[in-house]
């Protein structure tokens, strides 16, 4: 056995002294000491004591204004208007909004026009798309009229419903066979066989690129149930891949604390990110995946890869299609169509819009704009070739 001399093992036990003091009498301090710090070696000085404090206060100032942060879009969230210039009044700023972002509605003998020789394929969006924003999640039904729209779309074009939901819960709202579904936020997507590059036997095509994070999403939406259920009107909704924190019904004095309690468990996971979409906070893997992701999945699963021969529709309204809009936008093919009431910033090309305050008007545009595109589609069919 080594021999420790007597001043040697004075000075290691002063040293393992301190840093049971340390853990004692800092409390909180503990926390942002890396663990290698618990092997001390050499005594801890009333300079060190300072310096931790101040990193402690540090991290706490940040941590602060990383809330406020959060709470700032949590506010803007739900409808993200664009910054407002000054020097234009709201409705010349309206006005030349639409100059850069059309109706669909308006555009659409261009849109159609552009798809000549190509196939045109349609991705939606779910909430806020095909079914109009409700208080609870659980309660947004697509409208009749709205299912049978899509079933027409669905018939004439390969058709995809990408979403922030669980896979399963949207199938249940939509009800649709024949379709492609990428539920949370594309890191599920299932689709029909036929055409399908993908297809493992007759199963058709299923692709789960974050499926390691199962685990981990449960753990994390346990936690948040827990921590969020002292919060009125806060809910929690396990998106299978991705978790979703509602603030919808949550009274705006407690948004900061709900937020803190999401950081709070959020802090533990640094695998996992957050995001926002209207009036909730999204909790997703950090893998890179997203909406944009999946679209070009979708069309290279359908044969469509490098092909110059495909024109695809993409309508949504969330922040979280801004990522196909952007995808559209960079292979300069096909279009993006925002749904939204008032002005944005966005990458998509067209706006599907009502100036009313009536959501379920701006659903209609999206609907009508369904229906022309079905009637378009038969009309061309029975024209004789040129
Ligand atoms: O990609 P999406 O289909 O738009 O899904 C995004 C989130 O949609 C749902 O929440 C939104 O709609 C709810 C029902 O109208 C509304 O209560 C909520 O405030 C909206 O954020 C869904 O419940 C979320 O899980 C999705 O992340």
């Amino acid at each position: 056995m080594q021999r420790i001399g007597k001043k040697k093992k004075l000075r290691r036990m002063t040293n393992q002294q301190n840093v049971v003091v340390l853990d004692v009498k800092l409390h909180g301090v503990r926390n942002v000491l890396p663990p290698s710090s618990l092997t001390v070696t050499k005594p801890f000085s009333a300079q060190d004591f300072k310096m931790l404090l101040m990193k402690k206060r540090f991290e706490t100032e940040k941590a602060g204004a990383k809330i406020n942060a959060w709470v700032d879009s949590m506010r803007a969230s739900s409808p993200t208007r664009i910054k407002s210039t000054a020097s234009l009044p709201e409705n010349d700023e309206k006005t030349s909004w639409i100059v850069h972002h059309p109706s669909a509605l308006s555009m659409f003998e261009q849109i159609v026009a552009a798809s000549n020789g190509k196939q045109i394929v349609m991705f939606l969006d779910y909430d806020g798309t095909l079914s109009p924003i409700v208080e609870d999640p659980d309660q947004a039904f697509m409208p009749r009229e709205m299912r049978a729209a899509l079933r027409d779309v669905a018939r004439n074009f390969p058709t995809a419903i990408v979403t922030g939901r669980c896979r399963d819960k949207v199938y249940n709202f939509v009800k649709l066979a024949g379709l492609y579904y990428a539920g949370s936020h594309g890191m599920d997507i299932k689709g029909p066989s036929k055409s399908c590059k993908y297809k493992k036997g007759n199963q058709g095509v299923l692709f789960q690129p974050a499926s390691e994070f199962l685990p981990m999403i449960d753990e994390v939406y346990q936690a948040l149930v827990e921590k969020t259920i002292s919060i009125p009107g806060a809910k929690v909704e396990n998106n299978k891949f991705c978790v979703s924190v509602h603030f919808r019904c949550v009274d705006e004095k407690s948004w900061a604390a709900l937020a803190e309690k999401v950081r709070s468990v959020l802090n533990e996971y640094p695998k996992l990110k957050l995001t926002q979409g209207r009036k909730v906070l999204e909790i997703r893997p950090t893998i890179k995946w997203d909406k944009g992701r999946a679209l070009e999945f979708l069309l290279e699963a359908l044969g469509y890869a490098n092909s110059k021969d495909v024109l695809p529709v993409y309508i949504g309204d969330d922040q979280s299609d801004e990522d196909a809009f952007k995808v559209l936008r960079d292979r300069g093919q096909g279009f993006g169509i925002l749904v939204s009431k008032v002005p944005k910033e966005t990458n998509a090309s067209y706006s599907l819009q009502e100036p009313s305050e009536e959501r379920s008007l701006i659903l209609a545009c999206v609907k009508e704009f369904l229906r022309r595109l079905v009637d378009w589609k038969k009309l061309s069919q029975r024209a004789p070739a040129p």
